[in-house]
């Protein structure tokens, strides 16, 4: 169905001019747009569905335009509705594409996007910020609105946020958007206690109702009476009612049903005008509006593209590809191992589904820890563990491990302790942007004394890299990208993995590519285009930046008039570099290396292959590269 309402709303001022049939309305259209979206690619879906009412119930009560009232969502995945009814409603069927919005909040896109964020927690901080900058930039009147999930909600900085929010007795609206859900069923002590909260909601209300009946029952019935209050009373005990958040120094109210238009309305214009630190804890459905996404927001959070919507809206199937990636060769792997020896243990942060951790979680439930988004935490609690003996397996985003630096700097490192770190989405993760590429971890983790880096060339050496890493004593690391599995052709035998040892695929005396990571192939697929015409270039599969092969890489660097060094990371600080130092410290002339990687810019979304060209780290890229500057050299020589 074409939308009425939603072609007409440029800005959330339009929505004041809507009926409450209108707006009901309306976040039908919402919703529609959003499984339009599913049906030509995959997005964020079931959180986006669960905060339609929310969203048009915040931009009735506050304005969020420019320098007026602040909104922070968290994480930012559920940014669509805003979106819709932000002016970008013309755009959106160009989400997640390049040159298209962006599937989080963006700032260049609009105004009302205060920050790009992707990255779950720390809204509270944030709105705390700009809450106090506004104070002090002469805006005291602003107010400031965080949304935050029940699944980043347990992120140890929001309770930093938290506390010194509640130290300030500052302003601040928090609202609670409890769905039960984190991407899997949350876990850990708060989301019970939200439970509890909710408990007490259903409390409230049928303690109204044990009032008037205790009112309405006669002298005779006395004794029905007294146990009835005992009752009541036993119940209230048990029950708790936001005291958690009030001994931060918040005022908590709710739970609310987050689907209730109306409701939420009245409720935010009461809370807008009042002062202090309020937690306003909202209880929505994680899919809400399509039975299937509610029935499994898992699958639905992110799910593949929908084959047919019908006209119920109902989703008739969901086109799952066969192909198998890298996350599968690695949680077979860990599977594998933690059949065979039991001091393996793996550790996710909140991303079991995204790991593809579901059936360790099923058959090794006693040695499987979601600990939520709690990246840190994880860490080191993994060093603790490994401190008494056992094997963790820290298997995390490539991008979301950035905020364990320290703990993989202490916890881990200094204590010279055998944590095996397994970095998926280690690359351009398309669609996602640059929240979510994970291309900084090849500096973060070359840096440390004692730990090992490794990433795998191809589908050969993923498990074995594995397994090897699972036996190495001390802090070892193992990077792979959002991608399909691959096998590079090898004329030789494949060589054993083996502590700092490169694989040698080719040698050829015209040049050599030398590669870290899963760009191994497309070296491999230039070199044989190269070689066609007469050139013939080498490849290096070097499986390890620390400790690197220097016996093989600096021979390359040595002899060879070109070295061009390939990787799915940064330039500045990655693998390239890391040849550089070392053939430097060798006393080597270094103007042969040219190195290829993640140039030092965001990257936008797109595409994993449009973003790679973008880098010039395609097949044809590399190979013009080498085209180049023979020609170049040749001119130098003339
Ligand atoms: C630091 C970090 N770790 C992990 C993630 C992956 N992630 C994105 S959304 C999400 C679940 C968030 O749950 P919640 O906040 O309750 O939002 P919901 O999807 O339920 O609306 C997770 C784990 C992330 N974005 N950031
Ligand atoms: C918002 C968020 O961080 C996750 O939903 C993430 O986008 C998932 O990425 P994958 O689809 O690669 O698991
Ligand atoms: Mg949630």
């Amino acid at each position: 169905m074409t939308p009425k309402l939603l072609p007409q709303i440029k800005s959330p001022h339009d929505l004041h001019a809507l009926t409450d049939e209108q707006l009901q309305e309306l976040t039908h259209e919402i919703r529609d747009e959003l499984i339009r979206v599913l049906t030509t690619r995959p997005a964020h879906f079931a959180s986006n569905l669960g905060v339609v009412e929310l969203t048009l119930a915040l931009h009735l009560t506050f304005d969020f335009s420019k320098n007026k009232d602040r909104l922070i969502w968290d994480t930012g995945h559920q940014i669509y509705p805003q979106k819709l009814i932000t002016g970008r409603y013309d755009r959106f069927h160009t989400i997640r594409t390049k040159g298209g919005l962006m599937g989080f909040p963006h700032p260049g896109e609009s105004e009302y996007d205060l920050f790009m964020t992707g990255h779950a927690g720390c809204s509270v901080s944030t709105i705390s910020g700009l809450k106090a900058g506004d104070e002090l930039m002469g805006r005291a009147d602003n107010h400031a609105v965080a949304v935050i999930g029940d699944g980043a909600f347990p992120s140890g900085i929001v309770f930093e946020a938290l506390n010194n929010i509640g130290g300030m007795n500052q302003n601040t609206l928090v609202v609670l958007n409890d769905n039960q859900m984190s991407i899997c069923p949350r876990t850990g002590g708060v989301g019970k206690y939200l439970d509890q909260c909710r408990m007490t909601g259903l409390y409230q209300g049928g303690k109204r109702r044990l009032n008037q009946i205790l009112n309405n029952i006669p002298l005779i019935g006395e004794a029905a009476r007294s146990s009835l209050e005992a009752l009541r009373d036993g119940l209230k005990a048990w029950l708790k009612d936001g005291m958690l958040f009030e001994e931060f120094g918040f005022r908590y109210f709710g739970p609310v049903d987050g689907h209730d238009l109306p409701a939420l309305r009245r409720i935010l214009k009461d809370l807008k005008g009042q002062k202090g630190p309020i937690l306003l804890h909202v209880l929505t459905n994680k899919g809400h509006g399509v039975p299937q996404a509610a029935e499994d927001p898992v699958t639905y959070h992110t799910p593949p593209v929908f084959e047919q919507v019908g006209p119920d809206r109902a989703i008739v199937a969901l086109k799952k590809s066969g192909a198998k990636a890298y996350t599968d060769a690695i949680s077979f792997g860990l599977h594998q191992a933690m059949q065979d020896d039991p001091k393996v243990a793996v550790l996710t942060a909140a991303m079991c589904q995204g790991n593809k951790l579901e059936k360790i979680r099923e058959d090794f439930p006693e040695r499987f820890f979601d600990v939520g988004i709690c990246e840190s935490h994880a860490v080191a609690f993994a060093g603790g563990m490994a401190k008494a003996g056992m094997v963790p397996v820290v298997d995390i985003y490539s991008t979301f491990l950035q905020r364990s630096f320290d703990q993989i700097f202490q916890e881990v490192c200094l204590q010279n302790l055998h944590v095996v770190f397994c970095m998926d989405r280690a690359g351009l993760t398309g669609p996602e942007g640059p929240t979510h590429h994970g291309v900084f971890d090849v500096p973060y983790m070359r840096l440390f004394p004692h730990m090992v880096s490794m990433a795998p060339g191809d589908e050969a050496d993923a498990q074995p890299m594995l397994k090897f890493a699972l036996k190495h004593n001390g802090p070892i690391s193992l990077r792979y990208p959002k991608a399909n599995l691959e096998k590079v052709e090898r004329t030789a035998p494949f060589t054993p993995i083996e502590l700092g040892k490169a694989e040698v695929i080719e040698w050829g005396e015209d040049g050599c590519f030398v590669a870290f990571g899963t760009l191994l192939s497309n070296c491999v697929a230039a070199a044989k285009k190269l070689r066609a015409e007469g050139i013939q270039m080498g490849v290096v599969n070097a499986r390890f930046v620390k400790p690197l092969d220097k016996d093989t890489i600096l021979k390359a660097v040595e002899t060879l008039p070109l070295v061009v060094t390939v990787e799915e990371g940064t330039i500045e600080g990655g693998f390239g570099s890391a040849v550089l130092e070392a053939a430097n410290a060798a006393g080597l002339d270094t103007r042969s290396v040219v190195r290829r990687g993640i140039p030092d810019k965001f990257i936008e979304h797109g595409e994993r292959n449009e973003l790679l060209a973008d880098c010039g780290l395609s097949v044809d890229d590399l190979v013009e590269l080498v085209r180049s500057s023979r020609t170049a050299e040749v001119a130098k020589c003339e």
